[in-house]
């Protein structure tokens, strides 16, 4: 079996000035497309969610539209949690809160429905990359918003270039890869 490092360095990809000009873009559609490398990801990224025994430790895992959510789901089924999707504004049907943040590359608004948590639920948030830290932060303040808490956030690459971890300062943040 080949190293998570070396999955991470074969299925991740760049592309330049995508999608404007200046911006690398992380691609990790190469590393989704390897079946066994995919399913190495999902493993550390549950282990994050897991106690010092390894047993699962968070009631749900949320996915951030729209990579994280490929992501999260497996991640919640690999810890027998529920999968909570938090997406772009005007996506989800019932009552939501709403949070807006600065992308590296924009603007965007998030949402979650209200009822997404049981209260005082632990959870996990998953996501593919951390740049700026804006989408996490916005994401940590919808779950709080609902009576839930926050467990942790993973992530599969961290843009360290970028503020992200800085941002985030006083939050659990796993990545398992930093460039
Ligand atoms: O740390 P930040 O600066 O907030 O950036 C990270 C976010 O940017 C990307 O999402 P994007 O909004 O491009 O959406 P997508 O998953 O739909 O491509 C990525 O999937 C993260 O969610
Ligand atoms: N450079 C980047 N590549 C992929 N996803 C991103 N999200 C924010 N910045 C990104």
């Amino acid at each position: 079996m080949r190293s998570l490092e070396q999955v991470l360095a074969d299925g991740i990809r760049d592309i330049p000035d995508y999608p404007q000009e200046g911006v690398v873009f992380k691609d990790i559609t190469p590393l989704l497309a390897d079946h066994t490398g995919f399913g190495q990801v999902v493993e550390a990224l549950a282990a994050f969610g897991t106690d010092d025994d390894g047993n699962p430790a968070v009631d749900k895992v949320v996915g951030i539209e729209a990579r994280g959510f490929i992501l999260a789901a497996p991640v919640a089924l690999a810890l027998g949690a529920g999968f909570v999707p938090v997406r772009k504004k005007g996506k989800l049907p019932s009552a939501t809160y709403e949070e807006s943040y600065a992308l590296e590359y924009g603007e965007a608004t998030i949402e979650v429905h209200q009822d997404a948590f049981a209260p005082g639920d632990r959870v996990l948030v998953i996501d593919d990359v951390l740049a700026t830290g804006g989408t996490v932060e916005a994401c940590l303040r919808l779950i709080r918003r609902c009576g839930a808490e926050v467990a942790g956030t993973a992530v599969l690459l961290e843009l360290s270039f970028l503020p992200g971890r800085k941002r985030l300062d006083g939050e659990q943040v796993g990545a398992l890869l930093t460039v």
